[in-house]
């Protein structure tokens, strides 16, 4: 009898993953299988590859470590875990002690815990994912790692969606977080991080540790209404349910990924259309930029303002309206003050933007 359906899902997802680490370390020789072949597993260039799994000991990164633990040996791949202890509530020490013990348990090497001081910046949720993945970052980077895995699942990436379009900020607010990213930690490794349960519920995380007999921790802080997305969870997520189907949750994550690819073509568009509004200097003029359609003259202001030294974090849509008032609603406005000093300005038909 094969495994219960919610962990050949996990597994399935983590499988797909780990063929993805695998293609892209393009230099390792190949089995048939697309695994490492056994002779080449402890040697040179067949040195098998670090794959770690970032666990908080929750339902998601608990059920994505067992998966983890159970596919990569089969690729040739050397599996470990890693958990951040945020020191925010008593006993964490002993609790990040207790996820090391359940990773080891599972077969996981090397497995860690990090402990971390969450600072202030940009509010509690903020400042403690900035810990984590400066952590994160460091131990990959330390024990080698092609890859971090992430338990975020479909419906952290539903509430992502809904988070982003409460912003009013855009579709790429909308997208969601990607199934390959760099992390904030920085550009070093572009591939670092990917999240194999993007297309996973919840539902079936939990299910599969259980009928795995896996302990797991529900954090406090996803049930206390301090905090937005907890709220969201809890009472906007199951509302919108009720009013608009079960669906929802799946059509939510789809948009993610509908409106990345969007945000991906806009994007590319801007950076080819900024070359052909600029004059002989690489100043940008008002009457090509009037052009442009909407979606891609904000995008090229935006690069424009991030580029003269505005933090991109601070850089708001209606900063940016603002500025694309000087090309769509001109009537002789002052300078625009905009995050990190830079100032927006039309001079004589052109649109200087500076840090001041
Ligand atoms: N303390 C931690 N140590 C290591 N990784 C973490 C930690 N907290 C979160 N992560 C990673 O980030 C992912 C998303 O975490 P988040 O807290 O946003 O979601 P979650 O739904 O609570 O996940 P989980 O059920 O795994 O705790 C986790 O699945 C895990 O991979």
């Amino acid at each position: 009898m094969g495994p219960h359906p919610a962990v050949a899902a996990i597994r399935l997802a983590v499988r797909r993953v780990l063929h993805d680490v695998l293609t892209e370390l393009t230099d390792l020789p190949r089995t048939p299988s697309g695994g490492i072949p056994r002779a080449d597993r402890r040697t040179g260039a067949g040195t098998p590859p670090l794959v770690l799994v970032a666990c908080s000991g929750g339902a998601d990164s608990m059920a994505l470590a067992s998966a983890l633990a159970f596919e990569a040996p089969k690729l040739g791949i050397r599996a470990g875990g890693v958990t951040v202890d945020h020191g925010l509530q008593d006993g964490s020490d002993q609790r990040a002690a207790e996820v090391v013990t359940r990773m080891t348990a599972l077969g996981l090497d090397p497995v860690e815990s990090v402990a971390v001081r969450v600072g202030r910046d940009g509010g509690p949720e903020a400042a403690a994912r900035d810990a984590r993945y400066g952590a994160l970052d460091e131990a990959a980077d330390r024990l080698g790692a092609a890859a971090v895995l992430l338990g975020h699942t479909r419906d952290d990436q539903a509430e992502t969606v809904l988070l982003g379009l409460a912003r009013g900020s855009g579709i790429r607010s909308l997208s969601g977080m990607p199934e390959v990213s760099q992390g904030p930690g920085g550009p070093g490794r572009s591939h670092r991080y990917r999240r194999p349960f993007l297309q996973v519920d919840r539902q079936t995380a939990r299910k599969a540790c259980m009928v795995q007999s896996l302990a797991v921790w529900d954090d406090p802080h996803n049930m206390d209404p301090a905090y937005t997305r907890s709220r969201l969870r809890h009472e906007g997520l199951p509302a919108l349910e009720k009013a608009l189907g079960k669906g929802v949750v799946e059509a939510l994550a789809r948009t993610a990924q509908l409106s990345r690819d969007d945000a991906d073509a806009l994007d590319a568009w801007a950076a080819e259309a900024d070359r052909g509004v600029r004059d002989e200097d690489g100043r940008l003029e008002c009457a090509k930029l009037y052009a442009l359609p909407p979606a891609v003259r904000r995008r090229v202001l935006r690069r424009a303002v991030v580029a003269a030294g505005s933090p991109a974090g601070s850089l708001f849509a209606r900063h940016i309206e603002e500025v694309d008032r000087l090309i769509t609603g001109w009537r002789g406005q002052g300078a625009i003050n905009l995050p990190g000093r830079v100032e927006a300005q039309r001079q004589g038909g052109r649109l200087v933007i500076r840090q001041g």
